[in-house]
């Protein structure tokens, strides 16, 4: 496969196999290919700035040179001293020799970097740095003969007439400009010599993404055709969309025209008036007809991208794995799910079709302002860079304050979600005035930004309104002018100051335009870095076991979340349970018994060690098919904002029958047949508010549904009433049957019955074995048993019966009540 070697945006030299680049030292990594590029700023660009700006500033300074007759003589009767025609034909000529031979150049150096004793390539390019310095010396001594003969002219031939002021400038203009382009061409030896040192090297991994230096993915911003590209599907639309658009500003083009032409025939005859004013009707409707197929077309096109792009953004989002959940927040997801797709989809359409669209009228507006008049095209040419450039630069500076005034006001936001999505806290603790001083603040912070957004606004109209106005000015006294002379019709007077405000309106459109592209831009990193980015933990293609029996090994597993990776959370743990077994996790908050339990799930792969169910490796089974062999009831359950049925078939596909049959099971069919619409019953903000254990109820038919061959167990330690919780813990007792089953135990009840109680502390097991074995051990699992009857409601007797140390102590944990909250 031959290797792509870019030497910058234009050129790309094919390299062939083994003719990689060496890679700098560093750490290894997986590179797949790589190129190099050159930066923006370097000789060869520069100098095709200047020259562009030469050829560019010759034919405006021609252009601007007196009215059409004066500029149709100096073409059609030209002579040496009495015009610049040829110094402007020049200067187009030199531009665009100079831009092809600094091109060539580059490359032919480019390469000799790679092969340096290519005796061919050498011999060009010592061709083309002569070349280049000859074409500027022949341009300067052009001009500089040129310059000498009308002077001479001006002060010794009698007779002579002198050039209008804007041609003398122009040669004026060739002859530095070209002196400043050999000066810049005597250096492109030594610039070319320096490539070597200034070219960047780009690496990329067998996924196609660029690697630093170190080895890492940077995330750099996808260029417009990436962008077009999730256009792709609605190319049909945006086809016919900018077809209409064509005639829709043709009519814009052509109107001003028209309205001149009405201007004149008003001053002749009422019948051509009528005629013009019928036609310039005609062109009007049409345009607006063109108008409207095509805000529709794209308007459509652009709805049809964003469902599509939000389905796959979701998509993406919801196969991610946990750990990145732990790091991005939902608000943020949400916001690029909403809002990121909403600013992508007016870039891809609306905002490039308004590209397009302005872009045409300035051009299609030039055309007939020129053919209308060439010299006052010219002095608006030479005013339009001056507003133009000033509307960008200032208009970066908004935009970079808008930028700040909205990552300001979404602080603000995250605050208010915060504060309202956890409400009943806020209320609990009479939190009110807290909360609202919090967004209070990040409100005035905002608004502080506001300010200094609405000052920088205003400036930027104020000014581009003086430069553009005053432009406009200038174009109207020059006009009347030559009308005054006798040299302008009134009416194409009228139509050029039209075209003039159509240019006009179009430019600071499009500068308008810029600001739209950056935040697409923006949104569009954090979209593709979403669509790109595959989960660690791959849900499919693993291996499906004929048979489950539920044989659960821990092997030495290490594990730190990815989102805080200088804690290990667990450090070395082993442990079994065979199937059937009901083991139960105990030991002080923050050693790690829910992380077990999130590992079991697969939420997370360990970074040492093994994990295995049945004797395979869990990281070798089809995740999708063993989360279905697994459930886990929390202590806080989820419901979704479904129906109760819909609820308990989450996890599968059901019959009325089959969720009837769990729900009885997990206690819950009397209180839900007590609902008016039964198992239809809409549960969450817009339906039914279930209490604490009416939800667990739930929860445990959900999880029995799918009959788990292993079910995972936090029970809660939130105080439901005596009867739900009774309930609630028959159905647990219910669903542990002929399961193997890991617990995270809080009442005593339950380890008393555990095959096996594992004590977990700070990320390693203490002690392990069933309740009488650890009790006699009068270790952390007593202590933690002694701490909780000292809060709890046994009795003395029982304390001193614990501490005796007899397997008689754990009579007393049968108190309902008595659980080992830790
Ligand atoms: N998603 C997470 N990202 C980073 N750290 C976490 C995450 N979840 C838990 N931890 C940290 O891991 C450690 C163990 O937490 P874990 O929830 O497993 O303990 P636990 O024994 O279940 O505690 P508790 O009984 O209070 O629920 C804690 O220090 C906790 O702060």
């Amino acid at each position: 496969m031959p290797h792509t070697i870019s030497s910058g945006n234009s050129q790309s030299i094919e390299r062939q196999e083994g003719d990689l680049p060496e890679v700098p030292d560093g750490p290894a990594y997986d590179v797949s290919y790589q190129y190099y590029s050159l930066p923006t700023w370097r000789f060869t660009n520069i100098l095709r700035l200047i020259v562009i700006l030469d050829g560019l500033l010759c034919v405006i300074l021609w252009l601007c040179g007196g009215d059409t007759k004066y500029f149709e003589d100096n073409i059609v009767h030209f002579q040496f001293t009495q015009s610049v025609f040829d110094i402007a034909i020049l200067a187009i000529a030199k531009t665009v020799i100079l831009i092809i031979i600094s091109a060539a150049m580059e490359e032919t150096s480019f390469k000799l970097l790679d092969t340096p004793f290519d005796s061919e390539l050498e011999k060009r390019a010592v061709q083309l740095h002569v070349a280049i310095k000859v074409v500027p010396l022949a341009c300067l001594a052009f001009g500089i003969v040129k310059g000498a003969l009308i002077l001479n002219a001006l002060l010794s031939v009698s007779g002579y007439k002198a050039m209008h002021a804007t041609y003398d400038a122009a040669c004026i203009a060739f002859i530095c400009f070209s002196l400043l382009e050999l000066l810049i061409a005597l250096f492109s030896g030594h610039a070319m010599r320096k490539l070597q040192l200034l070219r960047v090297l780009h690496q990329f991994n067998s996924t196609g993404q660029e690697l630093d230096e170190n080895g890492h993915a940077i995330h750099k911003n996808p260029g417009l055709l990436k962008l077009l590209s999730l256009a792709k599907g609605e190319i049909p639309l945006l086809l016919g969309g900018l077809l209409a658009m064509l005639g829709s500003s043709g009519s814009q083009i052509v109107a001003p025209l028209l309205f001149g032409k009405v201007v004149d025939a008003a001053n002749k005859s009422i019948d051509e008036l009528n005629e013009t004013v019928l036609i310039l009707l005609g062109v009007y409707v049409g345009g607006a007809l063109a108008s409207m197929v095509r805000a529709y077309l794209f308007v459509l096109a652009g709805q049809r991208m964003v469902a599509r792009l939000r389905k796959k953004l979701f998509g993406k989002i919801v196969t991610q794995d946990i750990a990145f959940f732990d790091v991005n927040r939902t608000g943020e997801l949400c916001n690029r799910l909403a809002s990121d797709t909403q600013v992508l989809q007016n870039a891809v359409t609306v905002n490039i079709s308004m590209l397009t669209r302005y872009m045409l009228q300035i051009l299609g507006s030039l055309v007939f302002m020129f053919i209308l008049n060439p010299s006052l095209t010219g002095v608006l040419l030479a005013v339009v860079p001056v507003v133009s450039l000033t509307a960008v630069k200032y208009g970066r500076f908004v935009q970079r304050k808008r930028k700040e005034f909205q990552d300001k006001l979404a602080d603000a936001g995250t605050q208010a979600e915060e504060a309202l999505s956890s409400i009943r806290t806020v209320r609990m603790f009479s939190g009110e005035k807290k909360a609202n001083d919090l967004y209070g603040k990040d409100i005035e912070k905002s608004y502080q930004v506001g300010k200094q957004l609405a000052l920088a606004q205003g400036t930027f109209e104020g000014v581009i309104g003086i430069l553009a106005y005053g432009a406009i000015t200038l174009v109207l006294w020059y006009g009347g002018k030559l009308v005054y002379e006798g040299n302008l019709s009134a009416g194409v007077l009228t139509s050029f100051l039209l075209y003039t405000l159509q240019v006009a309106i179009a430019f600071g459109l499009l500068s308008s335009l810029y600001g739209d592209f950056m935040q697409a831009v923006g949104a569009s990193v954090r979209i593709f870095s979403l669509l790109e980015r595959s989960p660690t933990i791959s849900s499919e293609n693993g291996k499906i076991l004929p048979n489950l029996n539920g044989y659960v090994e821990f092997k030495n597993v290490r594990f730190t979340y990815p989102s805080r990776p200088d804690v290990e959370v667990l450090k070395g743990i082993s442990f079994t349970v065979k199937p059937g077994e009901m083991v139960a996790l105990v030991g002080p908050s923050g050693g790690g018994k829910s992380t077990i339990v999130s590992l079991i799930e697969r939420f997370y792969d360990p970074d040492s060690g093994t994990i295995s169910l049945d004797g395979y490796d869990i990281k070798s089974l089809d995740a999708l098919w063993f989360r279905q062999k697994i459930a886990m009831v929390s202590q806080e359950p989820t419901l979704f904002a479904f129906s109760i049925q819909d609820n308990i078939a989450y996890g599968c596909c059901a019959t009325d029958e089959e969720i009837t049959e769990a729900a009885c099971q997990a206690n819950a069919h009397e209180f839900i047949s007590q609902f008016k619409d039964g198992y239809k019953t809409l549960v969450g903000e817009r339906g039914v508010r279930l209490s604490g254990g009416q939800k667990q109820r739930i929860a445990i038919a959900r999880a029995l549904i799918i009959n788990p061959v292993l079910l995972l167990l936090d029970e809660a330690t939130s105080a439901l009433d005596a009867e739900s919780e009774h309930l609630v813990q028959e159905a647990i007792d219910h669903a542990m049957k002929h399961r193997t089953v890991v617990v995270i135990a809080h009442r005593l009840s339950t380890v008393r019955n555990a095959s096996k109680v594992i004590v977990i502390d700070k990320g390693t097991i203490a002690e392990m074995g069933t309740h009488d074995e650890l009790i006699q051990q009068n270790g952390v699992y007593k202590r933690l048993i002694l701490r909780q009857l000292t809060v709890g409601s046994v009795d003395e007797t029982s304390r001193k019966n614990l501490n005796s140390g007899g397997s008689g102590a754990t009579e007393v944990f049968q108190e309902p009540k008595g659980n080992i909250q830790t």
